[in-house]
């Protein structure tokens, strides 16, 4: 298959209710649970991976409201490889388990205390008694990215010879960049047929970029969350993949974008993490520009400074007068409010706005404005 074809298969498993979740201080409730999966669904996510129900009682609770929901998308669960969280985690009506094991040496010995050899020997053994349940197993590799790569392939081997239709590479710690996590995912894809979801987390700034590039290298799924919530420094940004694919890529996944600035803020009222304003895609400032020569660029042709149109989220671009505004902006600042200034009068105008910005650290309003105007008017004579 070529690889655009390929891209337009990528799937999506958005991780907002499980790994989302895990960032520290994050609790949601069971109808925030319930709204936020609804919003990615009707936006078009395929697949979700929406609790632990080796947590309890409460967790299972919440999983049932949303496998309640019967949305049209498919449900994965996460579980630890010990009979406690298979047991928990059969009771769930989910269409994917997603059955977790370290596989690095370190967390192998300094975690579990365990071997190689019974690593894969619980691979082999959950993942034939997730099947024999009638679910769908996908194993997750935990610190896969840490992990010796000739074992990294055998325990692939291990889950699709025991019918895993897919293994996770976990990215647990964000040590890869895209080149190396290329060369990684590259080498799995050559050792397995199974799908290969890429799971990355963004300690260095680098979960989209990860991503992209395990996508590159012939993983067939993206583990994201909405706003890169999780983990520590959080996970890859579902808004971050969607669009990176689209511009980057050239594939469309079949994800509504005017949705995601609506699911962004759904989700940092839910998880009380703000979204900061200059956060890719759907930050509040990421469409705003002050700037002189990007206003004037911007004013004669959007595309002059424009990745891509806001108006594909749904999304306008904003201009506002700051320190580093020029006399175009100025002028169409106040030919906005219906007052013409010259080029000399635009000049004053300015030294005022830079003086108001360093000392307010804010744009001024109107009203601040066409006080600007008046005393600039007064003193230029205009309205003596
Ligand atoms: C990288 C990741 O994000 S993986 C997902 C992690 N997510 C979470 O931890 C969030 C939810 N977790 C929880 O609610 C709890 O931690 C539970 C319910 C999963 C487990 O709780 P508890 O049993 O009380 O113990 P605790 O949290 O300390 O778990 C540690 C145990 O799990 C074991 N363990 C860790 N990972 C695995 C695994 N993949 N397979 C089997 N056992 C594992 C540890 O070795 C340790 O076992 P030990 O007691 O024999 O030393
Ligand atoms: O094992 C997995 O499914 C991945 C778990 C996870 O969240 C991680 O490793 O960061």
């Amino acid at each position: 298959m070529d690889r655009i074809a390929r891209y337009h298969q990528t799937l999506i498993n958005d991780t907002t209710l499980r790994d989302g979740e895990q960032a520290a201080g994050v609790a949601f409730t069971p109808l925030e649970k319930c709204e936020i999966a609804k919003a990615l669904a009707q936006a078009g996510v395929p697949e979700m991976e929406i609790g632990i129900p080796g947590m309890g009682e409460a967790e299972l609770a919440q999983i049932e409201l949303i496998t309640d929901l019967r949305l049209p998308v498919r449900l994965m669960v996460w579980a630890r490889m010990c009979e406690h969280d298979l047991r928990a985690a059969l009771c769930c009506a989910v269409d994917l388990l997603n059955l977790s094991i370290p596989v690095s040496d370190l967390q192998i010995t300094r975690k579990l205390g365990r071997s190689r050899a019974w690593v894969l020997q619980q691979v082999a053994r959950y993942v034939t008694a997730g099947r024999e349940a009638g679910y769908a197993v996908s194993v997750g590799m935990e610190d896969a990215s840490r992990a010796d790569p000739a074992f990294l392939r055998q325990v692939a081997q291990a889950a699709e010879r025991a019918g895993a239709e897919r293994v996770r590479f976990a990215d647990t710690l964000g040590v890869l960049d895209p080149f190396s996590t290329y060369e990684r995912i590259a080498q799995l894809r050559s050792a397995v047929d199974i799908d290969i979801e890429i799971h990355a987390h963004d300690d260095l700034g680098l979960a989209t970029a990860n991503t992209l590039a395990a996508l590159r290298a012939g993983a067939t799924h993206a583990n994201t969350t909405v706003n890169g919530i999780g983990e520590r420094a959080g996970n890859a940004a579902l808004e971050e993949i969607v669009m990176g694919l689209r511009h980057l890529h050239g594939a469309d996944i079949g994800v509504d974008t005017r949705q995601l600035p609506a699911i962004s803020a759904l989700v940092a009222r839910a998880s009380g993490r703000r979204v900061a304003p200059g956060k890719s895609i759907v930050g509040e400032a990421v469409f705003t520009h002050e700037s002189g020569l990007h206003v004037d660029g911007i004013l004669k042709d959007p595309r002059n400074y424009q990745p891509f149109d806001p108006a594909e989220l749904g999304r306008a671009h904003r201009t506002v007068l700051g320190k580093h505004s020029g006399s175009h902006a100025v002028r169409s600042a106040f030919a906005q409010l219906g007052l013409s200034v010259d080029e000399q009068q635009a000049g004053a105008v300015l030294l005022r706005v830079r003086a108001h910005a360093t000392h307010h650290k804010r744009a001024p309003s109107d009203e601040e404005l066409r006080g600007f105007f008046l005393e600039v008017a007064e003193s230029s004579g205009v309205l003596s």
